[in-house]
């Protein structure tokens, strides 16, 4: 038994250099396990043997899958499975999937009002079905959309398989239920398997072993490319620090994308690298873990077409080093096409075409009897028969062409898979770098997540700026209005105009204060929040932190940049105000401005979190500080609300801010003397129902820092516990 060199990719001793310098996949150096790797219950059988005598793909196939083969304990995890796996051969079983109706077809179905005995009878329903939409009853009687209908199918190592079909016709959806994304559809219901390597893989599997690559490019915009790799391998592989370095560059060559490594990717706002130097740098992101299995959802969309066949001719790349790769394409040029080996060509979630590339034209004109041109594009020609069969046949329906689909190819696809099956059931290689079981700590990820946010918010100069602009204009603003307002002298004020008129300015002071640092910094957590919530969300599916770790890394170095408002505030109206300059009040009038900044913070995460819908989280935060503002004693008298008003102000970060700033300006001042009695800041403060004093009102809104903090982590671990 040969040896299992537990290497790093950099020296993949899987691949044989072919005489071009091309990377070729070598039968020969699969190596197996070590004797001390295996399992007291594996069951090792000699080499296989061909298990299809069929002709065809399978005998053919030069994997290298018999190299050797073990029955897996079944006790055993994914994890360790695949540790010694890094040939994965992807077949899917009768997958039904279903989703929740949408508003619209729910219209359309009462539109169309007709309905009919559905043909396929899945234990998932008792059926109606309707031409344009596939809708199907669940146990309950509840109708929901079919999206994918009794597909199978299976994609090998070492080969690209493209899947092709008009816009919903279901290949995004497939793509999800391969790699088991199926968070994505809330209410969704799933029938049949996956499997790779002849395994049932569960939702924590695929992560642990393969990359999705999603349409969008969901990049932090003021990263390079180089750090976002560096990131992406901190948090997802096992390699030292000393490793990272070699293996990022080498995901940066083999993608050409060494001149613009050191570029920021830029995006909306920022201008920074190319569409095709994007799309790459997403594809980068994920290769940097070595994945067995690669899906990619529209690789080459929005590209222009010598770009998008680079990126194609990079894909296959990977395929060539043993990996299985598997992409949505739409409407490919020529060229793209032809570097697929394997079709599938779905319409409305049924298979229209399934097996090798080179077989398609034999089976359009022989079997469908399909005349082509002989300069015609089969990729053009397959996506217009799949949205309207009659263009390219005279008479061709679609049902003449699932018909033919069950009856030339399903079979003979079928018996290829249950064969390829066999195959690869259990074929081990070497170890994936892929971390299996997260060993990152969570103080790890904490730290790489604040650094990243950190660098994020620091190099967004528009964060800043607007920062710096807004808390000196609110502080100007301020000054010209409440100039020099504490500085009166009270004492020989017998009518008690100037006190009264002095009190109300103080009053107003402190609202103003109170409410011009509480907004923004609810305001700018809000607004940031959605640019960061697609990334949050795509490496959350990738399992490369947890949600706790995320949340205390972005709100804790958010709140740091949030810091400088109150602190700028502070040195600007501090001063000017007139108030007695002491360093108790001068603390007291900082830690009170810091305090109501990153409770305002929290507030905004926590709303922004709870919500996926912007205008939701807008909302609720708007509608808790203007209360928490109504309740804050600027409006009317703090100790006359009534019952139930009054105990809102308990938890209003408001009202404990604005007694600290009344007392800051009420502090030390010489009060007159009336006919009956002489007022004191006692009373002044009675009277005004500001009777928590400094200690209380700081305790409290510390607590209140505490409680929304830990609402929000609440919130994120909630909503993310099914990922
Ligand atoms: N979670 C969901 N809820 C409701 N409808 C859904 C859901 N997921 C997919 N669909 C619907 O299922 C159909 C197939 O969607 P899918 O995204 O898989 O198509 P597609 O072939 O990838 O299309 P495109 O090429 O335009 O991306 C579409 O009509 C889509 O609106």
């Amino acid at each position: 038994m040969q040896d299992d060199t537990r290497q790093t990719d950099l020296q993949n001793p899987f691949l044989a250099a072919d005489p071009k310098g091309q990377p070729q996949a070598n039968p020969e150096h699969y190596p197996l396990l070590r004797p001390s790797d295996i399992h007291a219950t594996y069951n090792y059988l000699t080499p296989v043997t061909p298990v299809d005598q069929e002709k065809g793909e399978v005998s053919q196939d030069n994997s290298g899958a018999n190299a050797g083969q073990y029955n897996m304990n079944r006790s055993e995890s994914m994890a360790s499975f695949l540790k010694r796996n890094d040939r994965v051969l992807v077949t899917w079983h009768n997958l039904n999937f279903c989703v929740p109706l949408t508003r619209e077809d729910k219209a359309l179905v009462k539109q169309q009002g007709r309905k009919k005995r559905n043909s396929f009878t899945a234990p998932l329903t008792e059926a109606v079905q309707d031409p344009h939409l596939n809708i199907r009853l669940v146990g309950n009687g509840r109708k929901m959309k079919q999206i994918l209908s009794a597909s199978n199918g299976y994609a090998k190592p070492g080969e690209m398989m493209a899947i092709m079909g008009a816009s919903g016709s279901g290949k995004t959806s497939l793509l999800n239920v391969l790699a088991q994304r199926l968070s994505l559809s809330p209410g969704a219901i799933l029938e049949g398997e996956v499997r790779m390597n002849n395994r049932v893989v569960d939702s924590n599997d695929f992560g642990k072993m393969g990359a999705f690559v999603q349409q969008d490019d969901i990049l932090i915009e003021t990263m390079t490319p180089r750090e976002s790799f560096t990131f992406a391998a901190r948090l997802r592989t096992t390699l030292s620090e000393k490793d990272i370095p070699l293996r990022v560059q080498e995901i940066i060559d083999r993608l050409a994308l060494t001149q613009c490594a050191d570029t920021r990717i830029g995006g909306v706002m920022l201008k920074g690298i190319s569409g095709g130097e994007r799309k790459r740098t997403s594809i980068g992101y994920e290769l940097i873990t070595d994945p067995i299995v690669i899906l990619l959802d529209e690789p080459t969309s929005g590209l222009d077409s010598s770009t998008a066949l680079r990126i194609i001719k990079d894909l296959k790349k990977e395929a060539m080093r043993g990996k299985t790769v598997i992409a949505t394409i739409h409407q490919p040029s020529g060229s793209i096409f032809m570097e697929f080996e394997r079709l599938l060509l779905l319409h409305d979630g049924y298979q229209l075409y399934q097996g090798p590339l080179k077989e398609i034209t034999p089976y359009l004109n022989n079997v469908l009897k399909v005349k082509m041109g002989k300069y015609q594009n089969v990729a053009d020609l397959i996506i217009k028969m799949a949205q309207a069969p009659g263009i390219v046949r005279f008479n061709l329906s679609n049902d003449e062409l699932k018909s033919s689909y069950d009856q030339s190819i399903a079979p003979k696809m079928q018996r290829q898979m249950d064969a390829y099956e066999k195959k690869y059931n259990g074929f081990q290689a070497r170890f994936s770098m892929i971390q299996a079981d997260r060993s990152v700590s969570g103080f790890k990820q904490f730290s790489e997540l604040f650094k990243r946010n950190l660098t994020y918010l620091l190099r967004n100069p528009a964060t800043i700026r607007m920062t710096f602009i807004n808390a000196s204009f609110v502080a100007l603003l301020v000054l010209a209005l409440f100039w020099k307002v504490g500085e009166v002298d009270l004492k020989d004020d017998e009518e008690g105009t100037l006190t009264r008129r002095s009190i109300f300015n103080w009053v107003g002071l402190s609202f103003m204060l109170t409410n011009n640092i509480m907004m923004p910094s609810v305001q700018n957590v809000v607004l940031q929040m959605p640019l960061q919530v697609p990334v949050f969300k795509r490496e959350i599916m990738n399992h490369m932190y947890s949600p706790t770790a995320y949340f205390w890394a972005r709100t804790l170095s958010g709140i740091m940049i949030q810091l400088i408002s109150p602190t700028l505030m502070t040195l600007i109206v501090f001063f000017g105000l007139g108030c007695p300059i002491t360093i108790d009040n001068f603390l007291n009038f900082y830690t009170i401005s810091l305090q109501l900044t990153i409770i305002g913070s929290s507030i905004g995460y926590m709303c922004g979190l709870m919500f996926d819908d912007d205008n939701a989280a807008r909302g609720v935060c708007m509608f808790l500080t203007l209360i928490f503002m109504l309740v804050s004693g600027g409006l009317n008298n703090a100790a006359n609300y009534p019952p139930v008003i009054d105990q809102i102000q308990y938890v209003s970060p408001n009202r404990y801010a604005l007694e600290v700033y009344f007392r800051v300006m009420s502090n030390d001042q010489t009060y007159p003397s009336f006919l009956n009695y002489t007022l004191t800041e006692g009373m002044l403060l009675e009277t005004l129902g500001f009777t928590r004093g400094y200690a209380m009102c700081h305790y409290v809104m510390g607590g209140l820092f505490g409680l929304f903090m830990c609402l929000g982590w609440f919130v994120i671990v909630c909503r993310n516990r099914k990922v």
